[in-house]
């Protein structure tokens, strides 16, 4: 049994620790501002649960995270652990605790904060207003499906994957998307390679037939290739997509750009019991850790999703998304999301931490 105000909070590796902590700030803070009653337990995963205890995803980490409302991910992985064997790799860590939960519905809201229109990859008219919400299909695919391996055949090595989804899987991310889109412009975009794959086939056939319990909801379809080519072209046009585990990994860090930077998104991965486990989308980030430069921002907007998807706390999440708003309509940033304008204060990790947490008072007092 999960226990209701339970919060497990995973650092895990490379910049893990350093975004984790200034989440784990905001936490405390909207916590105690809030009267929420919640307690954290920090547990060891990923890369740094493989040199502690030989294993990416301990059973007592594992046993901690079920019987918890919500989990708080910082980002695992690192070069240091490509080599390791391929069970014991940081990232199948990551993969068993998704499906040892069955968070099969992965959240990744790409919106465009207006004072970062100049940060973003695109021109500003091109990303103005900017709201989307992609839905990742997170626990099947060919992420999990058997068979897989690499193997010697006819004197030559062979790599293979399988993308498989079963019926009852396609419609269960087709009905929470549907339902999302409900509550937000009511176009949901399913997006597959139906061109060419019979998996795909399958999904937009069950996309269909969901959409039949949905008739307020506009269902489009597109193709993944021209989807990533959209999503670049003129972003925009999408409210809701709905796509499978892998084309969604590729497609949000594609429109995480759109937005300014990685360092900005955060998500939500949901069971059908409501429990979820929050992170920052992008990954452990290598080439910046250890310096405390990393954008703890979609790490703290993690936490605002955790308390509106989860903890049902949509006044405390709404809180922290106006401490952030405010922080960055101040000036201050990141370096990843700084643009070199006389206006901006360019501040580390840990101050920007400290700055969300400032604007969060300010909310208090005002
Ligand atoms: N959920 C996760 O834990 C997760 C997600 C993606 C990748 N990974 C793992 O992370 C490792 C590195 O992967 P990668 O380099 O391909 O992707 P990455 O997302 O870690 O980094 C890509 C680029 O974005 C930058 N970046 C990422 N987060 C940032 C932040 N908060 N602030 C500023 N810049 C940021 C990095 O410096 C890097 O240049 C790999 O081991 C990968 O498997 C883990
Ligand atoms: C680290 C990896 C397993 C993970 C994924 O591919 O799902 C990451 O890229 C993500 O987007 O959360
Ligand atoms: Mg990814």
């Amino acid at each position: 049994m999960s226990q209701a105000r339970k919060i497990v909070i995973l650092p895990g590796d490379g910049i893990g620790p350093e975004i984790i902590a200034e989440g784990r700030k905001v936490l405390d803070a909207i916590n105690e501002q809030y009267n929420l009653g919640l307690s954290m337990e920090t547990c060891v995963f990923g890369g740094a649960a493989y040199d502690e205890t030989g294993t990416p995803l301990p059973e007592s980490t594992l046993n901690a995270c079920r019987d918890s409302a919500a989990i708080l991910l910082g980002a695992i992985g690192g070069p240091k652990y490509d080599k390791a064997p391929r069970e014991l790799r940081p990232e199948r860590g990551l993969l068993g605790l998704r499906s040892e939960l069955g968070l099969f519905a992965n959240l990744r809201p790409a919106l465009l904060y207006p004072e970062l229109a100049a940060a973003s990859s695109l021109k500003p008219e091109l990303v103005a207003g900017l709201d989307l919400m992609i839905v990742r299909e997170l626990t099947g695919g060919i992420y999990f499906g058997q068979p897989r391996g690499i193997e010697e055949r006819n004197g030559e090595r062979v790599g293979f994957n399988t993308m498989v989804y079963s019926e009852s899987e396609i419609r269960r991310i087709g009905i929470r998307a549907f339902e999302i889109a409900r509550q937000r412009g009511s176009r949901l975009c399913s997006v597959d390679k139906m061109n060419v794959l019979e998996v795909s086939e399958l999904w937009r056939e069950i996309m269909i037939d969901v959409s039949k319990d949905y008739p307020d909801v506009e269902l489009t379809h597109m193709f993944v290739d021209n989807a990533a080519m959209q999503l670049v072209r003129a972003p925009k046009q999408f409210d809701v997509m709905v796509t499978s585990n892998l084309f969604g990994d590729v497609l949000s860090d594609a429109a995480a750009m759109l937005t300014g930077s990685i360092g900005m998104l955060p998500s939500a991965s949901l069971n059908e019991a409501g429990q979820g486990m929050y992170e920052p989308i992008h990954g452990s980030a290598p080439d910046i850790a250890g310096k405390g430069i990393a954008n703890p921002l979609a790490t703290i907007l993690s936490v605002s999703m955790m308390l509106r998807y989860t903890l049902k706390e949509a006044e405390a999440a709404d809180a922290i998304d106006a401490a952030v708003a405010q922080v960055l309509a101040q000036g201050y940033r990141c370096q990843d999301i700084a643009t070199g304008q006389s206006e901006e204060k360019v501040i580390n990790t840990t101050e920007m931490g400290d700055a969300v947490i400032a604007a969060l008072q300010v909310g208090v007092d005002a």
